[in-house]
Order: structure tokens, then C-alpha cells, then sequence
């Protein structure tokens, strides 16, 4: 068995309650607010920025050339891929990428980053695979469920959304993060195998509660003026 069929079935229940949440299905049938959606735009641009840092760390931990590639690739997918969907969407808003850069990250997008990038500078190259794979298939899984829920898009604002996610260029860079993980946990201890599962659950639950700062459009619970 795949390492990656292991953890499916440890966080399956945690990603069937991202399709019943309502700022996804809102996203499936183009219903949800836009002012919601920006401050996703927001804050994911800033996440994003952090979620790259994790793959530059992996490529620092790699124990191979190959492995150095892997979380190369997945670094320029995202950069250059995934974000310029952001920078389109930002364009679409009149929001200029100086102001999505602004944002201020809300205590829960700071947590979950500040999570991911300690696991990342403390662990081995695993350990970074780990950090990275919610992200990733989760967005995949989102995307792949809703196209095929709401097969006509031509009328909804987020069918550019659930088509990168769902696209070709996105699975790829999923399939790289799946394939990473399973080459890297290959051949490790029980014990080391439930900390990256661990890993795995949290990161999973931290983007439940990132959805759940969308559709709250939470910041901090005290606003200072900074
Ligand atoms: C919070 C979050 N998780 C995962 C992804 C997919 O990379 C994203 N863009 N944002």
C-alpha cells in the first residue's frame, strides 16, 4: 500500500467536510459572496508566498538530484502557475499585486503557515513533503469534485478557479507532491511514518479552518491599527 492510500484514509472525513462547507459549495455553483472570494484572493496570495518557501526548503533538503527537481518543479508551478490565477483574478478586481501583497495574514493563515514552516526547517525532506501535500490534493480534490458537480461553468464567476484546480497543470504538480512523499516516507519506521501522518491530519485541518476564515472573512479577533 501506497503511504499516500494510508493517509487518505486518515483524513478523508476532514476533506468531505470541505465539499458540504458553504464557501465551496458557493465556489461549485458561483453562488458565494465576492466580497468573500477577495478575501480569499487576499490571503491565499499571502499564504501562497509562504507555502513556496517550504519548497525552497525542500529542494535544500533533498538527498538526491531527482528529489531536488520534484520540489523545483512544484516551486515554479506554483510561482508561476497557481499564482498568476490569483493575479488574474486580482486584475479582474482593479486590485493592483502591490495591495494583494499588502494583506496582512489573518491569525489563522499565520498559524497554519507558521505550522508548516516549522515542521519544514526542523524536519528532513519528508518532513517537508508532508507540510506540502494537504495543499495540495486538497485543492485538487475540491477542484476535480466540483467540475464534476457543476459540469456547465460558462455562468460562473469562479469556473477560472475550478478549472486551474481541476486542470492539467495543477494535477501534475499534485501528482508531484504525492509521488515526493511516497518516495521519501518509502522504508521509514512506524514511528517516523505517524509523525508525517500527523503532519498530514493537522495541515488538513488547518485548511478546513482556512476556508472557515473565507466565509467569516475573519482577520485578527482585535483590530489594531497598525
Ligand atoms: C490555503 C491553501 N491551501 C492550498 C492551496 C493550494 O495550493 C492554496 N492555494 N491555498
Amino acid at each position: 500500500m501506497k503511504f499516500t492510500d494510508r493517509l487518505w484514509n486518515s483524513v478523508e472525513d476532514i476533506w468531505n467536510g470541505y465539499l458540504r462547507h458553504p464557501f465551496v459549495t458557493g465556489l461549485g455553483d458561483g453562488t458565494l459572496e465576492v466580497d468573500k472570494f477577495k478575501h480569499w484572493l487576499k490571503q491565499d496570495y499571502v499564504y501562497l508566498v509562504e507555502y513556496s518557501r517550504l519548497m525552497a526548503i525542500g529542494a535544500e533538503k533533498a538527498p538526491d538530484l531527482q528529489t531536488m527537481n520534484m520540489f523545483s518543479e512544484m516551486l515554479h508551478g506554483t510561482l508561476f502557475g497557481e499564482m498568476e490565477l490569483h493575479r488574474q483574478y486580482a486584475a479582474s478586481f482593479d486590485i493592483e499585486e502591490s495591495e494583494l501583497l499588502k494583506t496582512e495574514p489573518s491569525a489563522v493563515n499565520t498559524a497554519y503557515t507558521s505550522y508548516m514552516l516549522n515542521h519544514a526547517q526542523r524536519g528532513d525532506a519528508a518532513a517537508v513533503a508532508a507540510c506540502l501535500l494537504a495543499c495540495a490534493w486538497s485543492y485538487n480534490y475540491i477542484g476535480r469534485a466540483l467540475a464534476d458537480k457543476n459540469p456547465d461553468l460558462e455562468s460562473n464567476p469562479y469556473k477560472q478557479w475550478i478549472e486551474t484546480y481541476s486542470g492539467k497543470d495543477f494535477s501534475e504538480l499534485n501528482g508531484t507532491a504525492m509521488t515526493l512523499l511516497n518516495e521519501l516516507a518509502d522504508g521509514k519506521p512506524e514511528r517516523e511514518l505517524a509523525q508525517l501522518e500527523e503532519i498530514v491530519v493537522k495541515t488538513s485541518l488547518y485548511e478546513y479552518m482556512f476556508w472557515d476564515m473565507c466565509e467569516t472573512q475573519e482577520e485578527w479577533p482585535v483590530q489594531l491599527n497598525l
